[in-house]
């Protein structure tokens, strides 16, 4: 009888005992997202890499009394590979931050190879884990990590996901100003992809479909640049860091959920995509329905309004330039 119960406790498909690991932990996403995933009652295995400061985090996060244990590790020893070996979830939140005048873009050519290298090490020592890339600009290292994947013949499209929760989070928030609602009743499903003019918040299919023009124009405008507040706000400080925290933490606890074979778990998230494919669009956010395989169905867009029609259009251009300058990237440098 005993037997049989610890049996079920660790069959892989009831499970609700994770191991997640945080690489770029010591961060400022890195702490508090790694702090959120501390309070997360199905992580039992927290571990934290980062260059400088992985164990001190780790232990730190170590006293609080949940039932995970929390492990830190640095460069030094293979830290990387014994971080990463047995992970159920991965979070990269590792590379440069946006100063005032940047684009997502101009982080590139920093955060390229770092992404890259992370999903080396991630195919070799968690080549089943689930994926979840918040390093930017996210349309182009997810690309990124699929190559790597490939690669190193591992790459299973279910389980890579481009982090694009803030903007969701963003779009609650953005639209209950406006329209003077608790944000925790708006939910708006935001497509696309994760930079300007490629995040399309879908607000026609909310309640408040009839906005003014000027204030649902500008409500898309927020939207779509409310990264920017941030990056002006901190003054060469960085990019959000504590609303990333929530929302990566909230994405990864939904990719937990499904792989834990929970019911209906939907979010708008990055992923290859088949909705545009036919059009050269490999990667694409939309709403999709987490498993225990990871994606397990991608919702097609909706009824659109004219506007978001055009919007999608214009953010398909971008996204194809961005995925292919991350392909192209690993092609050269692999
Ligand atoms: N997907 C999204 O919605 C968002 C993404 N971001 C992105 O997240 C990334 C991190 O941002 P912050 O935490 O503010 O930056 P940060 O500079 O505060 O932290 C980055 C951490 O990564 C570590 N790191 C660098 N290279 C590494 C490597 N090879 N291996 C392991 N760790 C490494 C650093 O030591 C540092 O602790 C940036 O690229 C930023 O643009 C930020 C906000 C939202
Ligand atoms: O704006 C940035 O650089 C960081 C980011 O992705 C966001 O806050 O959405």
């Amino acid at each position: 009888m005993f037997s049989q119960i610890s049996t079920r406790q660790f069959s892989s498909s009831a499970r609700n005992a994770y191991k997640v690991t945080v690489l770029g932990a010591a961060g400022g996403i890195g702490q508090p997202l790694s702090l959120l995933m501390k309070l997360n009652p199905k992580v039992t295995q927290l571990s934290l890499y980062d260059l400088r400061l992985g164990k001190g985090v780790a232990t730190d996060l170590s006293h609080i009394p949940t039932n995970s244990t929390v492990t830190g590790y640095g460069p030094e020893n293979d830290g990387l590979a014994t971080a990463l070996k047995g992970s159920d979830v991965v979070l990269i939140p590792a590379g440069v931050p946006r100063k005032p005048g940047m684009t997502r873009d101009d982080l590139f050519n920093t955060n390229a190879s770092i992404v890259r290298d992370l999903a080396k090490a991630a195919a070799e020592n968690c080549p089943n884990a689930s994926l979840l890339i918040i390093s930017n600009p996210v349309n182009s290292t997810v690309p990124i990590v699929s190559e790597v994947l490939k690669s190193k013949g591992v790459y299973n499209p279910k389980k890579l996901f481009g982090v694009t929760t803030l903007d969701v989070l963003r779009s609650s928030r953005f639209l209950s100003e406006v329209v003077g609602t608790n944000p925790a009743n708006e939910t708006v499903t935001v497509v696309g992809g994760h930079s300007g003019v490629t995040i399309v918040p879908l607000l026609s299919q909310t309640k408040h479909k009839d906005l003014p023009k000027e204030q649902y124009d500008a409500l898309v405008h927020r939207i779509q640049f409310g990264g920017d507040e941030v990056v002006q706000a901190k003054d060469g400080a960085g990019s959000a860091t504590l609303s990333m925290a929530q929302a990566g933490a909230r994405m990864a606890g939904s990719v937990l959920k499904g792989l834990a074979g929970e019911a209906d778990i939907t979010e708008p998230t990055f992923i290859d995509s088949p909705l545009f494919k036919s059009e050269g669009v490999e990667f694409f956010s939309s709403r999709v329905t987490l498993g225990p395989e990871g994606v397990k169905e991608v919702h097609p867009l909706g009824t659109l309004s004219s506007v978001e029609e055009e919007m999608v259009a214009t953010a398909k251009e971008t996204l194809k330039k961005n995925i292919q300058k991350g392909i192209d990237f690993v092609k050269a440098n692999p």
